[in-house]
Formats: structure tokens, sequence, C-alpha cells
């Protein structure tokens, strides 16, 4: 006969009985002293440790047979197991090693045993079973404790209404439609399911482009290739071109080149501008950069500093921006292909001046099979005059853009990539009126945004040439809304001094759905990030478990992972990972493995039955205390090792 306790480690119960009055379950334990108490479990059996294995072990101690509603291992994470009105025999699910089911369903097969058979632990049924053999007193029929019934000299009370059930009922199992059934072991499938669930983990889509960003800010150019890159531009380190330095364009006469780089000290990925053989001679522009630096909006790649740099052998000016992998211009996102792939066949120098119908048919082809949404288009409108409006307000102007300076990252995000530079490189220390200039400026960013929205319209950038604009504008008027026409019109229309508040109104409710969609976003954003969270405090709870148990040895002492807490560990990592099924198989169930995590983490006052894998010592334990072996442990290990660096440095000094 095994031994049975409650409690502790440190203060032990000796079980002697367990019984249900009034749907309530109370133990009768001996102390250490030998003095009995009976203890009331307030429905430990039906609402918390409802596992098989502590039903099990129960029944196995007290000879009561097999429990009439069994349920795998895990029957407390209700919220998994469906409702089932059905009679079934449900499977067994046992702690690791406890695979002779046969054992412990033979004590509800023995007539000797079935004298015993109790339902003071049937968890889940209302009403406890019965077996034939057992003596009932009839107290009170009309309620109360109507039945009693000695058992070894234990007295179970039971309801008037609860109909004694046969012994064969006991011996099948049968479950009545009040019960919470497991609908069976879960199919090879079903688990494979389980590990995919998008209820766990977050979506692939959100995986796979934060992975993909990842690598973008991890990338390093192979040094055989890019031979001329230095290793250090005043505090920034691995660089990585992102474009070939063969693409690199031209602005205001100077060769501009874009890379990635590390910070040596803060390890934080940056985007540098540099503006090839650049001396930089009024730092009065210097204040321009200030009033950038400062600049902080959703929509505008924020400029964080400008050096000079003799770095890459020349004198370069260097613009450090955040860095947002995985862009890519608004050029190359909407315009790349459509100029390439029409090739006239009457023109052998493209540049020749093509007849109007010819333009006009070209534009129309090109807009007809790659038409933008308009919803996308006004979208975009929000995003750039939302930028505008910020810059504009504090007395800059954008001066550049332009699609080549406009990124795009998350399918439509789009960011102000150059600010500040034409700032610099075009300064004029000649000017005696600067805020003439912005206000100038200012008035070309909007005819700018006009033309880009055009463009975008027509999906085309020769749309926006001298001469093809009356025909793209034709080509919107048909296409989209008067509300998008008008406002191109109002953009473009240069002798009028336009602001852009004034898009606000031609925008118009179309703000409220951009706003539904971004908070719909963000829901979606903070959902997978819970799940996230919750992964990340599972897994350092994880790592913790997983660096207390079995460690083969702590200061010298190789039995240390297999006493004390520590042992106590060992089997709760059993009960939670190694469970097995009837014939012995792995039975897996990601909720069960979250839930016992969750409520180790919380130290839940919940108590788990914890089985030794030969099966011959049994602990209930609470999760609490679980937890404070958890601590205490790995308290001992961190002491330990802290104690091994200071002793290591002070071998090194
Ligand atoms: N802040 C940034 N973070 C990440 N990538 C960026 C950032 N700014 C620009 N890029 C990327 O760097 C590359 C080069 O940018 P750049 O502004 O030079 O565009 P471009 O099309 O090459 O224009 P240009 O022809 O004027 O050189 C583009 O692929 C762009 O997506």
């Amino acid at each position: 006969m095994r031994d049975f306790y409650l409690g502790d480690l440190t203060n032990s119960y000796k079980l002697n009985s367990i019984f249900n009055m009034d749907h309530q379950m109370f133990v009768r334990y001996s102390q250490s002293n030998g003095v009995p108490q009976e203890s009331k479990l307030a429905n430990y059996m039906n609402t918390q440790v409802n596992d098989i294995s502590l039903r099990q072990n129960f029944s196995t101690k007290l000879n009561l047979g097999h429990p009439t509603t069994p349920k795998k291992g895990l029957g407390h994470s209700s919220e998994f197991i469906p409702k089932i009105a059905s009679t079934s025999s449900s499977p067994l699910y046992l702690p690791y090693g406890a695979t002779d089911v046969n054992h412990h369903l033979s004590f509800a097969n023995t007539g000797e045993d079935l004298d015993h058979i109790s339902a003071h632990v049937t968890p889940e049924s209302s009403s406890p079973p019965h077996s034939a053999n057992t003596s009932l007193e009839v107290l009170d029929k009309s309620g109360g404790i109507p039945y009693q019934e000695n058992v070894g000299g234990t007295t179970y009370f039971y309801h008037s209404s609860d109909p004694p059930i046969s012994t064969d009922t006991v011996v099948n199992h049968t479950i009545t439609s009040e019960c919470n059934v497991y609908p069976g072991t879960p199919s090879h499938i079903d688990t494979i399911k389980l590990k995919q669930d998008t209820s766990f983990f977050m979506s692939e889509d959100i995986r796979t482009d934060i992975i993909s960003r990842n690598m973008l800010t991890l990338l390093l150019p192979d040094p055989h290739h890019f031979p001329d890159l230095p290793q250090d531009v005043d505090g920034y380190h691995e660089l990585c071109p992102l474009e070939l330095i063969s693409n690199t364009s031209v602005h205001k006469g100077y060769q501009t080149s874009m890379y990635k780089a590390t910070h040596t000290k803060t390890g934080t990925h940056y985007c540098l501008r540099r503006i090839h053989g650049f001396r930089l001679q009024h730092t009065k522009s210097m204040m321009y950069v200030d009033m950038w630096k400062k600049l902080v909006h959703s929509n505008i790649v924020q400029l964080k500093e400008v050096f000079t740099t003799k770095a890459f052998g020349d004198n370069s000016l260097i613009f450090v921006y955040d860095f947002h992998p995985g862009s890519e211009t608004l050029l190359n996102k909407h315009f790349s292909t459509d100029q390439n792939d029409y090739c006239d066949p009457f023109a052998n120098d493209n540049t020749t001046p093509r007849p109007y119908s010819h333009q006009k048919n070209e534009l129309l082809r090109y807009q007809a099979n790659n038409k933008l949404p308009e919803p996308l288009i006004w979208n975009y409108i929000i995003q750039l005059t939302s930028a505008l409006r910020i810059i504009h307000s504090t007395h800059l102007a954008c001066r550049s853009l332009d699609p080549t300076k406009i990124i795009v990252t998350s399918k439509s995000r789009l960011r102000l990539s150059c600010l500040g530079v034409m700032d610099v490189i075009c300064h004029d220390p000649n000017n005696m009126n600067p805020l003439a200039l912005i206000q100038h400026c200012q008035q070309e960013d909007l005819t700018a945004l006009g033309k880009l929205v055009l463009a975008l319209a027509c999906k085309s950038t020769t749309a926006v040439q001298r001469e093809n604009i009356s025909i793209a504008m034709d080509i919107v008027s048909r296409s989209y809304t008067s509300d998008l026409r008008n406002l191109i019109v109002y953009l473009l229309t240069t002798h009028t001094r336009r602001n852009v508040t004034d898009i606000m109104p031609m925008i118009g409710a179309r703000f409220y759905t951009q706003l539904d969609n971004l908070q719909n976003n963000v829901e979606v954003l903070e959902n997978e990030l819970s799940k996230e969270m919750e992964n990340g405090r599972l897994f350092r709870l994880l790592s913790k478990l997983t660096t207390v148990n079995e460690r083969p040895e702590l200061n010298l002492d190789v039995s240390w992972s297999e006493t004390g807490d520590r042992y106590m560990l060992k089997l709760f990592r059993d009960y939670v990972f190694h469970q097995v099924s009837e014939d012995g198989h792995p039975w897996l169930d990601m909720a069960h493995i979250i839930q016992c995590l969750n409520k180790l983490d919380v130290g839940s006052p919940e108590k788990v039955c914890l089985m030794s894998r030969d099966e011959q010592s049994i602990l209930v334990v609470s999760y609490n205390e679980l937890k404070r072996c958890l601590d205490q442990s790995f308290d001992e290990i961190t002491q330990s090792s802290l104690i091994e660096e200071v002793s290591r440095t002070d071998d090194k000094l």
C-alpha cells in the first residue's frame, strides 16, 4: 500500500479518507503527531484539481476503484474540453510512467473492491455513484442529507435525488450528460494543429514580415564586393550599401548614396545618406538640421544627425536617419515597370516626340492595366498631407516630395525620406529673406503633391509632363471621383496661394475610414503582441525550470537536483510535459502545458498531484509551493554562478 500525503514536503499529513458531503469534499487525515483531523477540501476534486491522475491515485489509495468520469489528466483545462452529452469510455491519461492502466482499473473489477467503490472522489458528476453492495441508509428523503453510507468507519452522505448507480454503471464508466468529457485522445493531426494554433502564437504573415525585416537589418555586405567601404564612419560601422554605387543619383550637382550602418556605441541601425564631395561652408544651414531633428512624425523618416567626414576618402556630408528595413521607394512600388515595357514600333529613337494620340493611348493602356484603387490613393494623400501639415506648421518645407524620396513599408505606410538635405546643400548665405524662400518651397511642395497624385492616378510618371497633363486629367475624370480630380486641380493651380490645411475638407469623411482602419490594425497587432508577451513570460519560466531540472550537480553536490525542492520540480516537469495516454503513447496538449505553467507562474493555491516515475510515491502540492521551490532553487544556482564569476575575476586580477 502506498503512502499518500497531502501538503508539502515539510508539512505532510497522512491521508486517511476522503468523503463527500453536500457536494463538498472533506478529507480526514492525521498529522505527524497522529491526531486525526477533518478538513473541507472546498470542492477540491470537483473544481480544482480534477485531474485524472489525482483521482486515480485517490481511488487507488483508498481502494475506491476507477473514478466514474475518467478524463485525461488535464481535466482542469475545462475551457478546452467541449461538453459532450454522451456515454463513452474515455481514455485515461496518466502521468509519466503510470502506463499500467489495468492496474488502476482492476480495483473496480473485483467484487471486493466494488464494496469500496466510492462516489466521494467523483469529480464531475453532481451525484456521486453508489456501489451496489454498499449499504445505504435513508436519513431524510425531503432534502438535506438523505443517504448515509459507512465505509470502513468513514461516513459518506448523499442527496435523496441522487439515484443509486449500479455496479455496472461504475465499471463501464457511464458518463452522465452533466459531465464535461474530453471526447477522446487527440489524434496526431489534432496535435499538429495545436502546435500551429494561431491562438498561441503570432500569425504567420506578421512573423514572416518581422523575420524578413530583422534579416534585412542584420544584413552585412560581402567585403570582396565592397572593398572601398570604410570600417568606421564617425562612430558608425558595418556599412551596407542600400543601392549600387553605380545607381547613385546626382542632386543639385552632388552624387548621393545610401547605406545602412550600425551605431558603434548603441548597436542601433541607421540609414546614412552620403553627399559625395561636399564641403560644408555655411554652418548657418545647421539651424535647419536642428529644426528637422526636433520634428517627429509617423510619416517622416526621423533625422538624427548631420556631420562631415573624410572616411570615404573625400569630403562627404552624412545625414543620419532612422532605418526602416524592407522599405522601397514609391517609384519602385508603383512606377518601376510601367515606363519600360512599352516599345514604340514606329520610332527607333525613344526620345523622339510621339504623336498626341499615341501618348494618350499609352497612358490609357498603362492606367487601364494597373489602375490603383482610389481608397489607396486617398490613403497616400492623407499620410502625405499629414506629414506636410506638420512640416509647414514648423516653418519648414519638404523640398523633395518625389516618388524616389518617399519610402513605403508594410504595404502602404509612407514616409518622407530625404528631409533636411536640400536645406543644407542648397543653402544660400546671401538670401536675406529665408522666410519667403520657405513659403515658396511650401507652395512647391503642394504642386509636387498634385503631380504625385496625378502620376499615381494615371499609374505613370509621364502623366505629369507638361504636354501630358490635360490627357492625364481626362483619364482621372473618367476613372476616379470628382473629389480626386478637384484635389489635383487645386494642387496644380499654381497662381493662387494654397495651404495644406485646405485639403482636409476635400478628404472629408475618408479620414474616418483611415482612422477606423488604423484602429483595427492596432487591435490586431495588440492581440498578436499579447500572445507573444505571454510566450515571453512562459519562456522565462521555462528557462528557470530547465536550468534547475536534472542539473548534473551544483557546488559539487551530484544529488542536488534529485533531492528536496528540486525533486518536486522534476516530478512537476514530468506532470506537465511527459504525460502518456492509456496505451503509453505521449500525450500532448498545449492547453495543459500552458495552464500548468501559468498556475506555476502566479503561484496558484491550487494543488496538483505528482507521482514518482516508479509510481511508489505521490505528492500533493500547491503551485504556490512549487513556485517557492523553483524560485529558491534558481536563486541557489544564481548565487553559485555569481560566486564563480567573482572568483574568476579575482583570479584574473
Ligand atoms: N530610412 C530608410 N530606411 C531604409 N531604407 C531606406 C531609407 N531611406 C531610403 N531607403 C532605401 O534606400 C534606397 C535608396 O534610396 P534613395 O533615396 O537614394 O532612392 P533612389 O530611388 O535611389 O533615389 P535616387 O535615384 O535619388 O538615388 C531605396 O531602396 C530606399 O528604399
